[in-house]
């Protein structure tokens, strides 16, 4: 069961094309991530997802319905990229403000030890540290026990045990049924997350398919040896010197290989490795054309 899609998505701001028919389903139990640089277009996409904005052209769809329609948001969790909460309210007093919007709300103090607020509880949220604000913020989204949750960015300005702590909320959601959509800057957060990994650039969806397929998608290898000087190596994706080795990325190793040879170049210790996903990912956006949708 599709639970948010969007069908040939275009979204304008004036001279900007943010969105460039997007077309992208969620599915009913799925965790997938929207990953893309700055400016790709992730938060536009949420907000189209989500009813915050309209498209230009194309369709969008939230429990098979206009998600600019209030009732088809009823089963909705939010996280926006930036959140203002009220400062003077103490966080029990947000939390229980926004509970009382829902017919079976989480119990305040099941959801405050879930996001490792329980300490917070009598704190005004003005006094909260950034990342306890941002805490809050996601918690908000699982008060009414929405089927879908989507979150843009949900652990930036987190330190690491903050953003692990929320990342086993997530899971924790997730493994009880509930569907995830989220953005990231962080490849290891959708690395650690996600199911699926929908990549955005441009505006356009760049690759859409599971972690283990982006990485191999573009069958980028990771080629290092020590050399002391290199010729201009075509099919090269990214080179990267560190501790005496250069690193070089490519979408053919053997290829590459074959013209190192060729060259005459006097090179040691060679190793070629499958990439991560953020040297997949940094490939991919590069490219700035459209991967295939699988492999
Ligand atoms: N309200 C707006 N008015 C004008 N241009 C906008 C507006 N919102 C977004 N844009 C532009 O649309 C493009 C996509 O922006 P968007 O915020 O969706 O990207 P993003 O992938 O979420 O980026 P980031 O990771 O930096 O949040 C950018 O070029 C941005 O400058």
């Amino acid at each position: 069961m599709i639970l948010a899609r969007a069908d040939q998505v275009s979204r304008r701001y004036g001279e900007v094309l943010a969105l460039d028919r997007v077309d992208l389903t969620v599915g009913a139990g799925e965790l997938v991530g929207l990953l893309g640089p700055n400016g790709a277009g992730k938060s536009t996409l949420i907000n189209l997802l989500v009813g915050v904005r309209r498209p230009t052209a194309g369709r969008v769809e939230l429990f098979g319905a206009d998600p600019r329609d209030a009732a088809s948001r009823r089963e909705l969790g939010v996280t926006p990229q930036e959140t203002g909460l009220p400062a003077t309210l103490r966080v029990g007093e947000v939390i229980d403000f926004v509970s009382r919007h829902f017919p079976d709300p989480v119990p305040r103090d099941e959801l405050l030890d879930r996001f490792g607020l329980g300490d917070q509880v009598k704190r005004q949220t003005g006094g909260l540290s950034g990342g306890q604000r941002r805490r809050l913020a996601v918690a908000l989204a699982f008060v009414g026990r929405p089927r879908l949750v989507v979150l843009d960015e949900p652990t930036t300005g987190l330190d690491v045990e903050a953003r692990h702590a929320l990342w086993e909320a997530i899971r924790g959601f997730h493994a009880e049924g509930g569907t995830v959509l989220l953005s990231s800057h962080y490849l290891e957060e959708v690395e650690a997350l996600a199911q699926r990994v929908v990549v955005i650039g441009q505006g356009r969806v760049l690759a859409d398919d599971t972690v283990e397929a982006i990485r191999g998608m573009v069958g980028v290898r990771r080629v290092s040896l020590v050399a002391d000087d290199l010729p201009p190596l075509p099919g090269v994706v990214a080179t990267e010197r560190a501790d005496g080795r250069t690193h070089l990325l490519t979408t053919d190793a053997d290829q590459l290989v074959r013209d190192l040879v060729t060259a005459g170049v006097a090179f040691r210790e060679l190793e070629v490795r499958p990439t991560s996903l953020e040297e997949a990912f940094l490939a991919i956006t590069a490219g700035g054309r459209p991967a295939p949708a699988t492999v």
